[in-house]
Protein backbone atom coordinates (compact mmCIF):
# COMPACT_ATOMS: atom_id res chain seq x y z
CA UNK A 1 0.00 0.00 0.00
CA UNK A 2 1.62 3.24 -0.68
CA UNK A 3 0.11 6.52 -0.42
CA UNK A 4 -0.96 7.59 -3.07
CA UNK A 5 -3.44 4.87 -3.26
CA UNK A 6 -5.39 4.80 -0.06
CA UNK A 7 -8.95 4.93 -0.68
CA UNK A 8 -11.39 8.15 -0.26
CA UNK A 9 -13.71 6.39 1.56
CA UNK A 10 -13.22 4.70 5.55
CA UNK A 11 -16.03 3.11 6.97
CA UNK A 12 -15.97 2.51 10.92
CA UNK A 13 -18.28 0.14 12.54
CA UNK A 14 -20.32 1.45 14.98
CA UNK A 15 -20.83 -0.78 17.97
CA UNK A 16 -24.63 -2.30 17.35
CA UNK A 17 -26.31 -5.40 17.14
CA UNK A 18 -28.97 -4.56 14.65
CA UNK A 19 -27.20 -4.33 11.92
CA UNK A 20 -24.66 -5.92 13.06
CA UNK A 21 -21.23 -5.16 12.44
CA UNK A 22 -20.64 -7.41 9.93
CA UNK A 23 -23.55 -6.44 8.38
CA UNK A 24 -22.36 -3.61 8.07
CA UNK A 25 -19.00 -4.25 6.68
CA UNK A 26 -20.14 -6.10 4.46
CA UNK A 27 -22.58 -3.67 2.93
CA UNK A 28 -19.64 -0.92 3.16
CA UNK A 29 -17.61 -3.30 1.09
CA UNK A 30 -20.46 -4.21 -1.78
CA UNK A 31 -21.03 -0.27 -1.79
CA UNK A 32 -16.93 0.26 -2.53
CA UNK A 33 -15.51 1.54 0.77
CA UNK A 34 -11.87 0.45 0.38
CA UNK A 35 -11.64 0.76 4.31
CA UNK A 36 -13.29 -0.68 6.65
CA UNK A 37 -12.52 -0.26 10.60
CA UNK A 38 -13.37 -2.31 12.90
CA UNK A 39 -14.12 -0.18 16.42
CA UNK A 40 -15.56 -1.28 19.42
CA UNK A 41 -14.66 -0.24 22.68
CA UNK A 42 -15.39 -3.06 24.90
CA UNK A 43 -15.75 -6.64 22.87
CA UNK A 44 -13.35 -8.66 24.42
CA UNK A 45 -9.89 -9.10 22.52
CA UNK A 46 -10.73 -12.98 21.74
CA UNK A 47 -13.92 -12.01 20.55
CA UNK A 48 -12.86 -8.89 18.71
CA UNK A 49 -10.15 -10.65 17.25
CA UNK A 50 -12.64 -13.58 15.57
CA UNK A 51 -14.97 -10.97 14.39
CA UNK A 52 -12.04 -9.36 12.80
CA UNK A 53 -11.09 -12.61 10.85
CA UNK A 54 -14.52 -12.96 9.58
CA UNK A 55 -14.63 -9.58 8.23
CA UNK A 56 -11.12 -9.70 6.37
CA UNK A 57 -12.68 -12.99 4.70
CA UNK A 58 -15.61 -11.09 3.85
CA UNK A 59 -14.83 -8.19 2.42
CA UNK A 60 -11.66 -9.59 0.50
CA UNK A 61 -13.65 -10.21 -2.59
CA UNK A 62 -14.37 -6.48 -2.80
CA UNK A 63 -11.09 -5.24 -2.27
CA UNK A 64 -11.91 -3.48 0.75
CA UNK A 65 -8.86 -3.62 3.55
CA UNK A 66 -9.71 -4.27 7.37
CA UNK A 67 -8.08 -1.54 9.72
CA UNK A 68 -8.18 -2.40 13.20
CA UNK A 69 -9.04 0.55 15.94
CA UNK A 70 -7.30 0.87 18.91
CA UNK A 71 -5.73 -3.13 19.09
CA UNK A 72 -2.33 -3.06 18.66
CA UNK A 73 -1.82 -6.82 19.51
CA UNK A 74 -5.05 -7.93 18.12
CA UNK A 75 -3.79 -6.19 14.57
CA UNK A 76 -0.85 -8.00 14.55
CA UNK A 77 -2.45 -11.24 15.98
CA UNK A 78 -4.91 -11.39 12.92
CA UNK A 79 -2.40 -10.22 10.10
CA UNK A 80 -4.95 -6.79 9.40
CA UNK A 81 -3.68 -4.76 7.09
CA UNK A 82 -3.73 -1.38 9.34
CA UNK A 83 -4.46 -0.34 12.65
CA UNK A 84 -6.04 3.28 13.53
CA UNK A 85 -4.60 4.60 16.91
CA UNK A 86 -5.36 8.21 18.64
CA UNK A 87 -3.30 10.76 20.66
CA UNK A 88 -4.10 9.01 23.60
CA UNK A 89 -3.47 4.93 22.52
CA UNK A 90 0.64 5.44 22.89
CA UNK A 91 3.56 6.66 20.42
CA UNK A 92 3.25 6.17 17.14
CA UNK A 93 7.00 5.56 16.79
CA UNK A 94 6.73 2.88 18.90
CA UNK A 95 4.13 1.21 17.98
CA UNK A 96 5.57 1.46 14.09
CA UNK A 97 8.56 -0.72 15.43
CA UNK A 98 5.95 -2.98 17.21
CA UNK A 99 3.77 -3.28 14.18
CA UNK A 100 6.66 -3.91 11.66
CA UNK A 101 6.44 -1.93 8.20
CA UNK A 102 3.77 -4.03 6.47
CA UNK A 103 0.62 -2.50 8.08
CA UNK A 104 -0.73 1.04 7.42
CA UNK A 105 -0.20 3.59 10.44
CA UNK A 106 -2.78 5.90 10.73
CA UNK A 107 -3.10 8.24 14.02
CA UNK A 108 -5.84 10.86 14.74
CA UNK A 109 -5.07 14.72 14.90
CA UNK A 110 -7.17 16.76 16.54
CA UNK A 111 -5.54 20.41 16.57
CA UNK A 112 -2.78 21.91 14.42
CA UNK A 113 -0.26 21.65 17.30
CA UNK A 114 -0.42 17.51 17.01
CA UNK A 115 1.28 17.93 13.09
CA UNK A 116 4.59 18.70 14.73
CA UNK A 117 4.40 15.47 17.04
CA UNK A 118 3.93 12.88 13.98
CA UNK A 119 6.93 10.56 13.16
CA UNK A 120 8.21 8.86 10.16
CA UNK A 121 5.85 5.90 10.16
CA UNK A 122 2.28 7.10 10.33
CA UNK A 123 1.27 6.51 6.82
CA UNK A 124 -2.27 8.70 6.80
CA UNK A 125 -4.39 10.86 9.66
CA UNK A 126 -7.85 10.85 10.77
CA UNK A 127 -8.49 15.08 11.24
CA UNK A 128 -10.98 16.11 13.18
CA UNK A 129 -14.01 15.94 14.59
CA UNK A 130 -15.00 18.62 12.21
CA UNK A 131 -18.53 18.47 13.61
CA UNK A 132 -19.73 17.09 17.31
CA UNK A 133 -20.76 13.84 16.76
CA UNK A 134 -22.91 11.60 18.90
CA UNK A 135 -20.58 8.98 17.66
CA UNK A 136 -17.55 9.87 19.83
CA UNK A 137 -18.60 10.98 23.40
CA UNK A 138 -15.47 11.69 24.26
CA UNK A 139 -13.92 13.60 21.05
CA UNK A 140 -12.61 17.11 21.37
CA UNK A 141 -13.38 20.38 19.94
CA UNK A 142 -14.69 20.50 16.77
CA UNK A 143 -12.13 21.80 14.31
CA UNK A 144 -14.85 22.85 11.15
CA UNK A 145 -13.50 22.48 7.34
CA UNK A 146 -11.35 25.45 7.86
CA UNK A 147 -9.42 24.20 11.22
CA UNK A 148 -8.92 20.67 8.45
CA UNK A 149 -7.75 23.06 5.84
CA UNK A 150 -5.34 24.78 8.18
CA UNK A 151 -4.19 21.10 9.00
CA UNK A 152 -4.37 19.49 6.14
CA UNK A 153 -1.84 22.25 4.58
CA UNK A 154 0.88 21.69 7.15
CA UNK A 155 1.37 17.95 6.04
CA UNK A 156 2.19 16.00 3.05
CA UNK A 157 0.59 13.12 4.55
CA UNK A 158 -3.51 12.19 2.95
CA UNK A 159 -5.67 13.51 5.66
CA UNK A 160 -8.84 11.77 6.29
CA UNK A 161 -11.94 14.07 7.43
CA UNK A 162 -13.81 12.22 10.66
CA UNK A 163 -16.65 13.96 12.93
CA UNK A 164 -20.70 14.16 11.40
CA UNK A 165 -19.16 14.06 7.61
CA UNK A 166 -21.95 13.55 5.00
CA UNK A 167 -21.87 13.13 1.32
CA UNK A 168 -22.77 17.53 1.91
CA UNK A 169 -19.07 18.25 3.04
CA UNK A 170 -17.60 15.86 0.19
CA UNK A 171 -16.78 19.42 -2.22
CA UNK A 172 -15.79 20.92 0.86
CA UNK A 173 -13.09 18.61 2.27
CA UNK A 174 -11.93 18.18 -1.45
CA UNK A 175 -11.37 21.93 -1.64
CA UNK A 176 -9.34 21.76 1.63
CA UNK A 177 -7.10 19.25 0.68
CA UNK A 178 -8.96 16.21 2.30
CA UNK A 179 -7.82 12.79 1.01
CA UNK A 180 -10.98 11.18 1.58
CA UNK A 181 -13.62 10.87 4.52
CA UNK A 182 -14.02 8.23 7.24
CA UNK A 183 -17.72 7.99 8.70
CA UNK A 184 -19.91 5.84 10.86
CA UNK A 185 -23.27 7.10 11.03
CA UNK A 186 -23.65 8.15 7.24
CA UNK A 187 -23.69 4.28 6.32
CA UNK A 188 -24.23 3.04 9.84
CA UNK A 189 -27.43 4.72 10.05
CA UNK A 190 -28.81 4.72 6.80
CA UNK A 191 -31.86 3.13 5.37
CA UNK A 192 -29.55 1.36 2.62
CA UNK A 193 -25.96 0.87 3.83
CA UNK A 194 -24.44 -0.26 0.69
CA UNK A 195 -26.52 2.63 -1.25
CA UNK A 196 -25.59 5.21 1.27
CA UNK A 197 -21.69 3.92 0.92
CA UNK A 198 -21.89 4.10 -3.10
CA UNK A 199 -23.40 7.75 -3.00
CA UNK A 200 -21.03 8.81 -0.45
CA UNK A 201 -18.17 7.40 -2.55
CA UNK A 202 -19.74 8.83 -6.17
CA UNK A 203 -20.31 12.40 -4.48
CA UNK A 204 -16.24 12.52 -3.41
CA UNK A 205 -15.14 11.04 -6.66
CA UNK A 206 -17.55 14.18 -8.33
CA UNK A 207 -16.72 16.99 -6.35
C1 LIG B 1 -9.91 7.49 10.34
C2 LIG B 1 -10.03 7.75 11.81
N1 LIG B 1 -9.72 8.96 12.27
C3 LIG B 1 -9.83 9.22 13.60
C4 LIG B 1 -10.25 8.24 14.46
C5 LIG B 1 -10.34 8.49 15.95
O1 LIG B 1 -9.36 7.73 16.63
P1 LIG B 1 -9.13 7.99 18.20
O2 LIG B 1 -8.82 9.43 18.37
O3 LIG B 1 -8.13 7.02 18.68
O4 LIG B 1 -10.53 7.70 18.82
P2 LIG B 1 -11.27 6.29 18.89
O5 LIG B 1 -11.79 5.98 17.52
O6 LIG B 1 -10.30 5.26 19.33
O7 LIG B 1 -12.38 6.50 19.86
C6 LIG B 1 -10.56 6.99 13.93
N2 LIG B 1 -10.97 5.98 14.69
N3 LIG B 1 -10.44 6.76 12.60
C1 LIG C 1 -14.48 7.59 15.66
C2 LIG C 1 -14.46 9.06 15.59
N1 LIG C 1 -13.31 9.77 15.76
C3 LIG C 1 -13.51 11.08 15.66
C4 LIG C 1 -12.45 12.08 15.83
O1 LIG C 1 -12.74 13.27 15.73
O2 LIG C 1 -11.33 11.67 16.06
S1 LIG C 1 -15.12 11.48 15.35
C5 LIG C 1 -15.56 9.86 15.34
C6 LIG C 1 -16.95 9.39 15.11
C7 LIG C 1 -17.34 9.49 13.64
O3 LIG C 1 -18.64 9.05 13.50
P1 LIG C 1 -19.75 9.84 12.69
O4 LIG C 1 -19.36 9.72 11.26
O5 LIG C 1 -21.03 9.10 12.97
O6 LIG C 1 -19.78 11.23 13.19
MG1 LIG D 1 -8.22 5.24 19.59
Amino acid sequence: MTLQNIPPLCFITEAADSPSMLAQCRAAARGGAGWIQLRHKTLPDTEFAALARQIMAEIAPYDAKLLVNDRIDVAIEVGAPGLHIGQGDGDPAEIRRRIGSGMLLGLSVEEAEHIQAVPDGVDYLGVGPIYATGSKPDHAAPIGVKGFAKIASLTPLPCLAIGGVTERDAAAIKRAGGAGLAVISAISRAPDMEVATRTLLNTWREA
